[in-house]
């Protein structure tokens, strides 16, 4: 029986845990985590806020039980502080001030990651909230019940950033969105794109106040302005949302890192150190958009990883096919996805892209109903003119569309061999030039 220990058993140290042991009978699994539940959906926490769902229940979809009725042996409550990398051994405390020692013959870091907080005077102020934890979403919701919680400014107007003022706005609070960046989504999308997001906030009464850097929060015991290089913003709550770092200390001596910090891994999840796997938040990524090592934190991300390297714990060798970074954010009526690189980014990585854009309706116009307008970017690299980025922007769920384009950049299809792609119509679902084949036409 080999020995599998796992650190950290949220989305991705539950996937490698599940992985093994419904692929493996000779592999015995133990997981240590911190916290005192896993799995939650950190993207529930504004759909509960925005009293868009009931409550928490179905934000969960594994537990300490579910992995010990597969086999797992399970430590909640119990950080590793140390690793001997040498002996393979885990050091963890328990709540009750015991230390927990584990040999391992494959070990898998899926310590995630951890919110960023910038160095700024008055953070220790009630009321400056993070957004990470199944907790951070209690205390906020209970704290949402004061009726003197009425002005909430949110730091970071990024994916959690731009839900969240969403879901305070619903919850009938005043909202006022800050981002150093000089507008909404700055990493996901192109500007008519991220236009359209701010048009959207602004539309439903929320404050946007981009291109603005806080400097300190100001309050008597509890926060009540928020102090930025351009304004003064009224705050009886301030959340921060400005991005996730690599949760990687545990490793950082003894694994070679990414420029962030996040362990370098390979296509098999295998860090510096043989039998040592990394995935999730805590680990890097391979982007096939950009040919090259990056950083992307997402559930999706955390859930790939952990089955190629569990998959290769137990002796299947396989391969991670890279990721193209694929997102989605719906706020009110708009729904937006992304994937692969933006023409901004691709400008700043001194990359030579064109790109085709289109916006047509959805379905032939003697449809009526339910038929709105899309909006298509697709990027391309100038020379090869293989696809390397897209975004789509409409009333309309078009997931399915994002996921194409997911593939597409994958497998280096290029923009002229998708102008020609097979895509149905049938007037219930598209117009005979659908808008994808369209801006496949029409690239220059
Ligand atoms: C509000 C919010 C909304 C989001 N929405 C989306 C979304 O819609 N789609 C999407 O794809 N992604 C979304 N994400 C991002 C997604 O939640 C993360 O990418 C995902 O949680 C990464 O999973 P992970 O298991 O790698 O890391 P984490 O979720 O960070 O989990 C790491 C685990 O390791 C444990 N741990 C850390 N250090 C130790 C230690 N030393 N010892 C023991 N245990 C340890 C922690 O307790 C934790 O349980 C969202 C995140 C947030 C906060
Ligand atoms: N729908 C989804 O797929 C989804 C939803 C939520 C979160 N997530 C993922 O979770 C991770 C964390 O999300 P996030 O929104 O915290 O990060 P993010 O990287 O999406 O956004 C961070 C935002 O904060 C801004 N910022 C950075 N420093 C700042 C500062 N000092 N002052 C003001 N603004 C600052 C950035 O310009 C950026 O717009 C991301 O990887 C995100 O993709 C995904």
């Amino acid at each position: 029986m080999k020995k599998v220990v796992i650190v950290g058993t949220n989305h991705a140290g539950t996937a490698a845990t599940n992985t093994i042991l419904d692929n493996s009978n000779n592999h015995q699994v133990t997981v240590f985590d911190s916290n005192n539940n896993i799995s939650f959906l950190g993207c529930g926490m504004a759909l509960w806020i925005g009293n868009q769902i009931a409550g928490p229940e179905g934000l969960f979809y594994s537990n300490k039980e579910t992995l010990e009725s597969k086999g797992a042996k399970v430590y909640m409550e119990t950080p590793v502080n140390k690793i001997d990398f040498n002996a393979k051994v885990v050091y963890g405390k328990n709540a009750h001030g015991e230390i927990i020692e584990e040999h391992y013959d494959d070990l898998i870091l899926a310590t995630g990651s951890l919110p960023i907080i910038p160095k700024i005077q008055g953070m220790e102020l009630e009321n400056v909230q993070k957004v990470k934890l199944y907790q951070h979403a209690e205390v906020v919701i209970e704290k949402l019940k004061n009726p003197e919680i009425r002005d909430v400014v949110v730091v970071g107007a990024g994916y959690i950033g731009v839900e969240l003022a969403e879901a305070f706005e619903r919850h009938g609070k005043n909202v006022t969105l800050i981002d150093i960046a000089t507008t909404s989504l700055p990493a996901y999308y192109d500007a008519p794109f991220t236009q359209m997001m701010n048009e959207n906030l602004s539309s439903h009464g929320i404050k946007l106040a981009f291109g603005e850097t806080v400097q300190k929060l100001e309050g008597d015991g509890k926060v009540e302005r928020v102090v930025t290089d351009k304004a003064t913003h009224k705050a009886d709550m301030v959340v921060m949302a400005i991005g996730f770092r690599p949760n990687t200390e545990l490793g950082a001596e003894h694994l070679d890192q990414f420029r962030n910090g996040a362990y370098l891994v390979n296509k098999k999840q295998e860090t510096s150190i043989p039998n040592v796997y990394a995935i999730g938040d805590c680990a890097t990524v391979y982007d096939n958009s950009i040919d090259n090592t990056s950083y992307i934190a997402l559930a999706t991300n955390a859930v790939r990883s952990a089955i190629v390297a569990a998959h290769n714990v137990i002796g299947n060798d396989i391969d991670s096919a890279g990721v193209q970074g694929s997102n989605g954010i719906a706020i009110y009526d708009l729904k937006m996805v992304s994937t692969g690189i933006t023409a901004e980014r691709a400008k700043l990585l001194g990359l030579d892209v064109l790109y085709t854009d289109f916006e047509d309706l959805q379905k032939p116009e003697f449809i009526t109903e339910e038929n709105h307008k899309v909006k298509l970017r697709i990027v391309y690299d100038a020379k090869t003119r293989i696809i390397l980025g897209a975004q789509m922007a409409s009333q309309h769920d078009m997931s399915m569309g994002i996921h194409l384009f997911s593939l597409a950049i994958q497998e280096k299809v290029t923009i002229d061999k998708l102008a020609l792609t097979d895509l149905f119509f049938l007037p219930h679902f598209n117009k005979p030039y659908n808008y994808v084949t369209m801006a496949a036409i029409t690239a220059k």
